[in-house]
């Protein structure tokens, strides 16, 4: 598959942080206008280069350690709109023709702002993004609980509050090991009683295990990475594969994975492009999608993703279409809105590049 396929291929992503996401020239503009003088470099290219090193750490606690410099940026209603517009062109121009943005409101208050005013600021950039792209990008938040703080329940709340007014659904996210979802139960609780949809962050730095409290403890519609389900999966020698349990409920039930490969290179979830799970996955039938993370703090994009799949996997387009498809059905949005997403945007994008 030609890099300019690619480009050009429709793209939905599930999984992607707003605040994993800024551009670099627009995080050296805010921080000067907000005086954040704690920057690595003032030098966009630069700072590019900064976070994705330092984010390459082999572990997930000091990947997690480079969003201070953008949470830091993001803080009046003012940058939230312009880091939400901005997302929105980004994701447009590679292609992205759904996505699902998730953030944590909590992350965004020290100048002052109140949550409700957060998610409106966020929400009015997507808005506009989506304007200014024509149409060609539909954009729904999903909002984090960080899991080790004690506010999500406040937070699954806000998601309630603002569902089907560009909240599609909740989140957990944050350090995994010494947090493990089920602490935040009464989230979750919340969110069931008032049928709204949620994912959750399991499997990436704790194995098979986590992602079995965020699938049978708190009820998990999707999972965020999950890769480590493979703990649970026995691979032969001549190649196939024999699922456990868990991963066979996973796959039995149609709960999508948020994969992630270049994110989890640099916390140490998989070892190299190569040999990450994604492909073992897929063949052995989950319902797989293929999502970014962090497009600054990983140095990606969905375009970087599918070109890496082409390489360790030789992937053409129909398995793109296949983990498109896959996760337009397992997107947050109401099911009429997902076929019309599959039928008129999706298979037809396909069929052009098959054609070209
Ligand atoms: O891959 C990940 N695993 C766990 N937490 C993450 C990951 N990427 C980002 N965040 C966390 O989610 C917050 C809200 O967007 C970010 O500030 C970051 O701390
Ligand atoms: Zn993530």
């Amino acid at each position: 598959m030609h890099l300019s396929d690619i480009l050009r291929a429709p793209k939905v992503v599930l999984h992607d942080h707003l605040d994993g996401g800024l551009r670099p020239a627009t995080i050296i503009e805010l921080a000067r206008e907000c005086g954040y003088r704690a920057l690595p470099s003032e030098d966009p290219a630069e700072l590019a280069v900064w976070f994705r090193d330092a984010a390459d750490s082999g572990s997930l606690e000091r990947y997690l350690e480079t969003f201070a410099h953008t949470c830091a940026v993001m803080q009046t209603r003012a940058a939230l709109e312009r880091v939400a517009v901005e997302c929105a062109e980004d994701l447009a121009a590679d292609g992205v023709v759904y996505a699902e943005i998730r953030y944590a409101p909590e992350q965004h208050l020290e100048a002052g702002l109140g949550l409700d005013e957060v998610v409106e600021a966020v929400n009015a950039g997507f808005r506009e993004g989506e304007r200014r792209t024509g149409g060609r990008i539909t954009v729904r938040a999903l909002l984090t609980g960080m899991r080790h703080t004690d506010r999500s329940l406040e937070i699954a709340e806000l998601t309630v509050a603002h569902r089907d007014r560009g909240v599609a659904g909740f989140d957990i996210a944050g350090g995994e090991i010494g947090n493990p979802p089920a602490r935040h139960l009464p989230a979750f609780q919340h969110l069931r009683r008032h049928n709204c949809h949620y994912t959750i962050h399991a499997g990436e730095a704790v194995g098979a295990e986590s992602v079995h409290e965020a699938v049978q403890v708190c009820g998990a519609e999707r999972i965020g990475h999950g890769v480590r389900i493979t703990d649970d999966i026995t691979v032969h020698d001549d190649g196939t594969a024999t699922l456990g349990p868990l991963a066979a409920y996973v796959r039995d039930n149609r709960i999508a994975l948020e994969v992630c490969p270049t994110s989890n290179l640099q916390t140490g979830a998989a070892k190299d492009y190569a040999t990450h799970p994604i492909d073992l996955l897929r063949r052995t039938g989950f319902r797989v999608t293929l999502n970014t993370d962090n497009r600054l703090v990983s140095g990606t994009s969905m375009g970087e993703e599918f070109a890496h799949m082409v390489t360790a996997f030789g992937y053409g387009p129909d398995v793109f279409e296949e983990f498109t498809v896959a996760a337009a059905e397992a997107s947050f949005l109401p099911l009429p809105e997902r076929r019309r997403l599959i039928d008129e945007v999706i298979r037809p994008g396909y069929a052009a590049l098959r054609e070209a």
